[in-house]
């Protein structure tokens, strides 16, 4: 038996395997990194500037670029601070209740206890210098977690409110970690990130927190896995509860065949390792399981893997003869190919500071380095493919083929414009997406990047593809959690920081190219990396300065808040003057005011958070012309324009286009479509540059397209009966050359003005004829509860909420849906769960002797459509229906057209305050 404490460095080079590895002095490390921090700035810690970049891309086979995954408060922040502290970044825990930890580090956080901002740390596992450190030759009979890599975590929030953010975060990993609760098992929201990761098709593996806790249910958890999450678990750890049914006192690990005990009470540093038969002896009946766990890890492997079958034959059929080494292997080759469905699955207890190292040596062991993870997903000149598909060649040639079979009509443009994409694309240098931007009070907004091609340098002009504008980087910084240092570059594969951008947002995309062009090469410039759908926002509140001198500044706080999320809205209600700021929750918006108003100090108040409700059409209008004729800031404008609106009825607007379309685009759930019958437009052949003999000099035909779209759009954000922005319409803007355009006199301004007034009035038209009638958000809702409260959720929904239940699903998993509720193709078969090993929950052995009933603890999914107005303030609704039990996610489904008595039902409870 091995005495606590066990954990010291190997004398040369790591000898130890898998979860015997992780030795640590947490205090020693941290002075190890603060040495050499301090080497390097000439003893300022906190800034330096090096000469020559130290991330050299031959370490990224030494990188991990992970994230942690989870329903909310499953212990994201509560592993992530014992994964700090293990590696040697802390010297002491933080902690969640108190309100320490390094992660949640915005003060809203801290006081709500919840995880709202990701924040990007880097640390070291095992202990030493990460992937920074001198160049090791890898011993290929050792785990990878022999050696020092380098750990970018990345904390994803795990609140549904926060969907959009999740999914940005989501989408710059190469692996991640889901974290599931001991007691509540696969919760509603699991499934949702669960498959939100599937889009993105991120290797993850999975750790079951909590155990220590009363009803914590491993196997049952692992069940569940298989059953909801449609994978099949590798268990590869089973709970060690003492003497059976006591407390939870450690793991088992099926791989090495080893039990490890921590010491009640400890930090977790001293663990008690006992090998197979020493476990005999202390705890036979574990001993007995984790031989059935093991048989279960490599019978499950040998289905999904050949080498691991090869070496069970060398091994004499003995499923304990296996080599943990070549478990570790096969179990990384299976999470690496994700068509297997494998999960492995680990045991702890963070809080309890239990179980994660050999998590942290999991990571290490199982999830992909940068170049191994799946090629990240790119759109491009109107197709999509991956990345280092487009490097190579291949996805243009394909391009090249389509767009050939298409060359007629609107499509003549984009088809030469990409005549030589191959040129283009060699002139990238490197591709990075900015996943967060956070104001740090101290050092200005700082854009997170994660880069995926060549190498971001210092000073290099960044083309923003989603803003179509360029900036420079004038500094790059490598972040430790609050700590920076200063590089030159960030090369592929890394996380790092750009400091001094005026305008790159969350989710934009920047290139940096060769060349002295302001702008790179067609088609580049249409390239985004894994865009995201933004849902459309469903609750909002106004906003209102204190003062008049107090406007600006709020405008600008605003502006800043956008950058850090885009998936708040600011608009403008012309009428009332009033700012409006929308979103996706009330939480969203909640969060939104204590930044604005406590971190970023705007000084102005909020109003109520209201639900966002939509005017539509209910036919079409006339076709109405207004000219605009007057003068604006001492120069003449006039332009004319006619407009026509719409429902959509489901109909696609690229089929509305024809030669005479100047635009065709859907915006904000409204399409509009330009026309100009006999503008003449021509591409000039000098610099391909588009042309009309009617335009007055000065007037391009961009600025043309982009005031009318402005006009019509500033007109659709009140609706002419309820005063609701409008959705779910088509606007036709008709420009008529010889009757709209007045020479020099037809300014952008006035064109603008124009489209506003015809929209304005066609909108009006409607009131006469086919008339408007009020929409609302409907969700899609996901309930879980246990079968005991299954019937009065279900009849409360059905009958009180006005909800339609579309299914009750216990064993099918959920399909896949992106961030704005559209289902995705991600939809496995189910898993037989029989075929599923899962070791005994105390209360399932016969001497423990209660049995619970399994229909009271059974979990049930009930997933309905229900309108927002009803769900305000369910969950505490649902708590008490289920005994506290109960959890819900959704998302935005729809905005559907009210019936006339719900129309007037809630238009008086608006008007009497709501
Ligand atoms: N008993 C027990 N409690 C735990 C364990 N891990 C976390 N907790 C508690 O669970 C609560 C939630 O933990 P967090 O770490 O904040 O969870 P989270 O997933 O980061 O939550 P969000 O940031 O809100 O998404 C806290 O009160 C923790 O102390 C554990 O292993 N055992």
């Amino acid at each position: 038996m091995v005495a606590a404490p066990l954990l010291r460095r190997p004398q040369a080079g790591w000898k130890s395997v898998g979860s015997t590895l992780y030795t640590t002095r947490a205090g020693s490390v941290r002075s190890a990194l603060q040495v050499k921090i301090a080497q390097l700035t000439g003893g300022h810690p906190r800034f330096f500037s090096t000469a020559v970049s130290r991330w050299q891309t031959d370490t990224l086979d030494r990188t991990r670029n992970i994230g942690i995954i989870a329903h909310i408060d499953a212990g994201k922040t509560t592993t992530t601070e014992r994964m700090l502290f293990y590696s040697g970044f802390t010297r002491r825990i933080g902690d969640v209740d108190e309100g320490s930890t390094v992660t949640d580090f915005l003060p809203a956080e801290r006081a709500r206890g919840i995880t709202i901002q990701s924040a990007a740390i880097t640390f070291h596992w095992p202990p030493g210098e990460g992937a920074d450190g001198q160049q090791v030759d890898r011993d290929p009979n050792l785990p990878r977690s022999a050696v020092s890599h380098t750990i970018n975590l990345i904390d994803t929030p795990g609140h549904a409110d926060f969907t959009f953010e999740v999914l940005r975060s989501l989408r710059i990993l190469d692996g991640a970690v889901c974290i599931l609760d001991g007691v509540a098992g696969v919760e509603a929201q699991t499934e949702q990130v669960w498959h939100q990761a599937s889009t993105y098709n991120i290797p993850r593996i999975i750790y079951v927190n909590k155990l220590d806790r009363d009803g914590a249910a491993f196997g049952r958890t692992v069940r569940e896995v298989s059953s909801r999450l449609a994978v099949y678990p590798a268990v590869c750890q089973i709970p060690w509860f003492d003497g059976g049914n006591g407390a939870f006192v450690g793991v088992a690990d099926a791989v090495n065949l080893q039990g490890l005990r921590y010491k009640a009470g400890d930090d977790g540093r001293s663990v008690k390792m006992l090998n197979l038969e020493q476990l005999e002896t202390e705890e036979p009946s574990l001993a007995q399981e984790l031989r059935r766990a093991r048989i279960a890890l490599v019978e499950l492997l040998s289905e999904k893997d050949d080498a691991i079958v090869e070496e069970f034959f060398e091994c004499d059929e003995d499923h304990l003869a296996v080599s943990p080494k070549s478990i570790i292997d096969s179990l990384r080759r299976c999470v690496l190919d994700q068509s297997t469905r494998v999960i492995p699955v680990f045991a702890g207890a963070s809080f309890r500071n239990m179980g994660v190292q050999p998590l942290l040596d999991s990571v290490v062991n199982l999830l992909p380095s940068p170049p191994e993870s799946p090629d990240p997903e790119v759109s491009i000149g109107g197709v999509t493919g991956g990345l280092r598909r487009l490097l190579s060649g291949d996805l243009i040639l394909e391009q090249n083929e389509k767009s050939a079979a298409s060359v007629k009509g609107k499509k003549k443009k984009k088809a030469s414009a990409l005549t030589d994409p191959k040129d283009a694309i060699s002139k990238l240098q490197s591709c990075a997406l900015a996943f967060k931007v956070v104001n740090d009070p101290k050092r200005g907004v700082l854009v997170y990047v994660r880069v995926y091609s060549g190498s971001l340098d210092r000073n290099s002009l960044l083309f923003n593809t989603n803003l179509h504008l360029s900036e420079r980087a004038p500094r790059l910084l490598k972040m430790y959690a609050n700590d920076a240092v200063e590089v030159d570059s960030i090369p592929a594969g890394h996380i790092g920081v750009v400091v001094g951008l005026k305008h790159a947002r969350t989710g934009d995309t920047l290139l940096s190219y060769a060349g002295n062009k302001p702008t790179p090469p067609e088609p580049l410039t249409s390239l985004q990396l894994r865009p995201i759908n933004v849902p459309p926002p469903v609750f909002f509140t106004s906003v209102e300065p204190h003062s008049l001198s107090e406007e600006k500044r709020m405008h600008e706080t605003l502006a800043l808040l956008l950058r850090e999320d885009p998936s708040l809205h600011v608009s403008m209600d012309e009428e009332s003057g009033q700012t409006l700021l929308s979103g996706m929750g009330e939480l969203h918006l909640e969060i939104a005011r204590d930044r604005l108003i406590n971190d970023l100090k705007a000084k102005a108040s909020m109003g109520h958070i209201e639900i966002s409700y939509r005017e539509t059409v209910l036919g079409a209008s006339n076709a109405i012309t207004k000219t605009f004729d007057r003068e604006v800031a001492g120069r003449r404008g006039k332009a004319g324009c006619t407009a026509i609106i719409e429902p959509i009825d489901g109909r696609d607007i690229s089929d509305a286009a024809d030669e005479d379309t100047l635009l065709a685009e859907t915006v904000e759930g409204n399409q509009i479509l330009i026309r100009a019958p006999g503008l003449q437009v021509e591409h000039s052949s000098r610099n391909d540059e588009e042309v009309s003999p009617f335009l007055p000099p000065g007037l391009d035909l961009s600025s043309l397209r982009a005031a009318l779209q402005n006009g019509a759009l500033a007109a659709l954000a009140r609706g002419p009966q309820f005063t609701f922005p409008m959705h779910n319409t088509r606007t036709t803007l008709i420009l008529n050359p010889e009757e709209h355009l007045f020479g020099n006199d037809t300014t952008t301004s006035a064109l603008s003005a124009a489209a506003r007034q015809a929209t304005s009035a066609a909108l009006r038209d409607l009131l006469a004829g086919a008339g408007t009638v009020m929409m609302e958000p409907v969700m899609n809702v996901i309930i879980s509860v246990d079968e005991a409260s299954l019937g009065s959720v279900v009849h409360d929904i059905s009958s009180s909420r006005g909800g339609h239940i579309i299914s009750l699903d216990e064993e099918v998993p959920l399909s896949a849906t992106d961030a704005s509720g559209t289902p995705t193709d991600d939809n496995p078969p189910p898993i037989d769960p029989k075929r599923i090993y899962a070791p005994p929950d105390p209360f399932e052995t016969p001497s423990v002797g209660v049995e619970i009933p399994v229909s009271v603890s059974r979990p049930r999914t009930i997933t309905a459509k229900v309108p927002l107005k009803e769900m305000v303030g369910y969950l505490k609704h649902l708590r008490s229906l289920t005994a506290g039990r109960g959890t819900f996610v959704m998302s935005v489904d729809r905005f559907e057209n009210m019936s006339a008595p719900r129309q007037k039902a809630v238009l008086a409870e608006l008007r009497g305050g709501f």
